[in-house]
């Protein structure tokens, strides 16, 4: 095989609740992970060395040396099969860029995918799985796909069966949140406001409206712990979270680290009002819509 193409969704976190600091500069959480239908394409080409190009609206923002999570993915791989295997890998962007929806994650789960094809490896996906939890928290999501619920760092994953599909809106701020930065706010939120970090706790009610396709219950109990201190860093974000509100939106949260907030729709045409309202926010870069679960990424 000379070329695999694979394509690799976007994440919201419908819950997201995060417990105290570890030692280990982590924290344990429990993370309920929602793949929606915004995808990035990763095509792995027969090279001799490992590099990368990106191309797409957001490609200015990601790096094409050995920062890219992409080239990291590939390495690790190599690595893990024992021989100095190559790939030119081209990466068309889609998912914004340190937006909060795991953009980076899911290009390191398509290098992963891509390569254990290229290179006729065959490994199982029990292995992708352990390499993808080395190169980032929420890597093996990426490779997993549909909806999860995440413990530990957010590594450990319990695959959620889902009574339908969901629709979504999403505003993309302008810029993006850097990770540490927004869970260092969190510890310092929580410090300054004397309060103990909770033990993360899985919402019952939330994965029951998952497991029913209940939209409207699941757009009630969306939370995530990090949006305070999103809001925090980023005031301009409860101007947006209010826009899709007002627009009639069962339910709004900043995504994951943030800044893009996720907006949960009725339907497909609920979720289309919804992405125009938001366009109209003046701290929304642009607004798209998407749907979940969907699966991760499986070579074509
Ligand atoms: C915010 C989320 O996107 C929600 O899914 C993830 O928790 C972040 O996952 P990620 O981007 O893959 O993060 P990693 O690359 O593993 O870690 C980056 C940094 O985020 C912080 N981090 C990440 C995951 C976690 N459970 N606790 C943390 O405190 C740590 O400062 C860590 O050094
Ligand atoms: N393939 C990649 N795509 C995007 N960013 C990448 C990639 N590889 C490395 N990066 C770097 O990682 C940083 C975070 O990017 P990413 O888009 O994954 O953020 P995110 O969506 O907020 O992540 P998460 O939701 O997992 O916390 C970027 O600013 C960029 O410098």
């Amino acid at each position: 095989m000379s070329s695999v193409t694979v394509r690799v969704p976007a994440k919201v976190n419908v819950q997201l609740s995060v417990g105290p600091l570890r030692e280990d500069g982590y924290h344990d959480l429990v993370n309920v992970f929602h793949a929606v239908s915004i995808f990035d394409e990763v095509v792995a080409n027969e090279s001799e060395s490992i590099t990368v190009s990106v191309v797409g609206e957001w490609a200015d923002q990601v790096p094409v040396d050995d920062g890219n999570l992409a080239v990291q993915a590939a390495r690790a791989l190599a690595k893990h099969a024992g021989r100095a295997y190559g790939a030119d890998l081209v990466i068309r962007k889609a998912i914004p860029v340190a937006g909060g929806m795991a953009g980076g994650s899911a290009d390191a789960a398509g290098a992963l995918v891509a390569c254990n094809e290229l290179w006729g490896l065959g490994l199982p996906f029990e292995d992708l799985l352990e390499i993808a939890g080395d190169l980032g928290s929420d890597v093996p999501f990426a490779l997993l796909g549909g909806t999860a619920v995440g413990t530990g760092r957010g590594e450990q994953l319990s695959e959620l069966p889902t009574g339908g599909v969901f629709h979504w809106a999403f505003a993309v701020a302008d810029g993006g949140l850097s990770t540490p930065r927004v869970y260092a706010e969190c510890d310092a939120l929580r410090a300054a406001a004397g309060a103990e970090a909770p033990w993360p706790q899985a919402d019952e009610a939330l994965l029951a409206a998952l497991r029913t396709g209940d939209a409207p219950a699941l757009g009630a109990r969306l939370a995530n712990d990090l949006q305070p201190a999103a809001l925090a860093l980023r005031p301009e974000l409860a101007g947006i979270l209010a826009a899709g509100r007002d627009a009639g939106a069962l339910g709004g949260l900043v995504s994951g680290s943030g800044p893009t907030c996720a907006f949960l729709a009725a339907d497909e045409e609920h979720a289309r009002r919804l992405a125009d309202a938001l366009s109209e926010s003046p701290s929304c870069r642009t607004a798209l819509t998407a749907h979940g679960p969907v699966s991760g990424p499986r070579p074509a």
